[in-house]
């Protein structure tokens, strides 16, 4: 292991997130002495690295291994029953740890698990793609989904500690790191500018895991995601932020019966979430082109055929962000001053939707 960036979460609960090649030989030291038993929730994709992981384990711990259903077919309440159900029969104890290795689907699943075992119990997260890396693993936002939308049952439960193993991305198709790549530009979109200069200075190099370029951008991710986590843990306030390009992203990907990926919904979120802020007068034609730009760089969609809009619109009413009945979506006053725009006219949303309408 060499050269690991340390980044820290701060607030109730704090914990590292290592940044780095190899740094998933960190994972005993993370788990800590008082464990006896370590769960590893796996997606099938990584069954031989969670097999190289419990062996390396094994004689310190007695390692267990559940492994799920690949992508989003791991969100489901009965893929945790099953987890839950492992627990149960090996008298699985709080101060026994569950490690998530897997993309964003299995990391939420196996923090949810974790935060609902014994009311909860801690979790280590490992994520395996970029978007994991960047972002689901990150933060303690954990959950499934229910047939009537995505993400709609989970916890708030931090992880004891995240391990970026930058080597894990060596087996990782190129439309992943693409999609992954969609919640760095969010990132850079809120709030920072250097990710926007990066993806438009070298595209090829940006998205290539053993770059500079592409470590900076998982880093500056991160650092923002952290900061932002540490001030708003349970999404009071600026957490929301971290939002943007989902109310429509999170619709579309209902729609298509999760078989778009999410990050390709949020870009397509994104770019409508920019259209919105020009409606209103607060962002800039510049600024909506550059969303186009950048995304389609990444060969990200920005376009959705415009007769879904009645099925979009429900779903969207079922967004985490809606209160009292009210829609609230995420804008941006300029790029890296995002807002919170309430309540807007349904004219005003469907105009917005035609510019990404095909
Ligand atoms: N909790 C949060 O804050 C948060 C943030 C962003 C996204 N998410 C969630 O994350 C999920 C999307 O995550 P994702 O894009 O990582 O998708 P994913 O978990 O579905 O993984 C994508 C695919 O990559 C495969 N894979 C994973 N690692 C691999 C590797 N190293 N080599 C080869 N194949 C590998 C998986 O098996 C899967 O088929 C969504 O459910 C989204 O809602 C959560
Ligand atoms: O961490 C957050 O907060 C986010 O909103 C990050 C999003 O990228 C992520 O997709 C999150 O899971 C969406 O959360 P939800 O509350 O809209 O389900
Ligand atoms: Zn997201």
């Amino acid at each position: 292991m060499t050269d690991t960036t340390v980044i820290s979460v701060t607030g109730d609960s704090p914990y590292d997130i290592l940044v780095g090649n190899g740094v998933i030989g960190e994972l005993a030291d993370r788990i800590g002495p008082k464990a006896t038993k370590v769960l590893i929730i796996h997606a099938p994709t990584l069954g031989a690295k969670a097999n190289e992981v419990r062996e390396a384990l094994l004689g310190r711990y007695e390692v267990l291994l559940a492994e799920v259903p690949d992508a989003e077919a791991a969100k489901r309440v009965e893929v945790a029953a099953f987890c839950w159900q492992i627990m149960g029969q090996t008298d699985f104890t709080r101060t026994d740890v569950v490690v998530g290795l897997g993309g964003g689907a299995t990391t939420d699943l196996a923090g949810f698990v974790a935060a609902t075992w014994l009311r909860g119990v801690p979790v280590v997260q490992i994520p395996t793609t970029v978007l994991g890396m960047v972002d689901a693993a990150v933060g303690g936002k954990t959950g499934i989904n229910t047939a009537e939308g995505k993400n709609l049952v989970g916890a708030f439960w931090a992880p004891s500690a995240v391990l970026v193993d930058l080597d894990l991305l060596s087996t990782l198709g190129a439309n992943e790191i693409l999609a992954g790549s969609a919640e760095i530009v969010k990132a850079g979109f809120i709030a920072v500018p250097e990710i926007l200069d990066i993806y438009e200075a070298d595209v090829a190099r940006a998205t290539d895991p053993t770059t500079p370029e592409f470590r900076r951008l998982v880093e500056l991710a991160i650092a923002m995601k952290a900061r932002v986590v540490s001030d708003d843990f349970r999404e009071a306030g600026g957490r929301e932020f971290l939002n943007y390009g989902h109310t429509l992203g999170h619709a579309i990907e209902h729609a298509e019966r999760y078989n778009w990926r999410h990050g390709a919904a949020v870009a397509v979120g994104m770019v409508f979430a920019a259209e919105l802020s020009r409606l209103t007068g607060s962002l800039s034609d510049e600024a909506v082109d550059r969303h186009r730009r950048i995304l389609e760089s990444l060969t990200l969609p920005t376009t959705y055929p415009v007769g879904r809009w009645q099925t979009l619109l429900a779903t969207m009413q079922r967004d985490k962000k809606a209160r009292a009945g009210h829609l609230r979506f995420i804008v941006l006053d300029d790029i890296a001053k995002p807002a919170v725009l309430t309540a807007p006219d349904e004219s005003l949303l469907f105009a917005a939707y035609q510019e990404i309408g095909v």
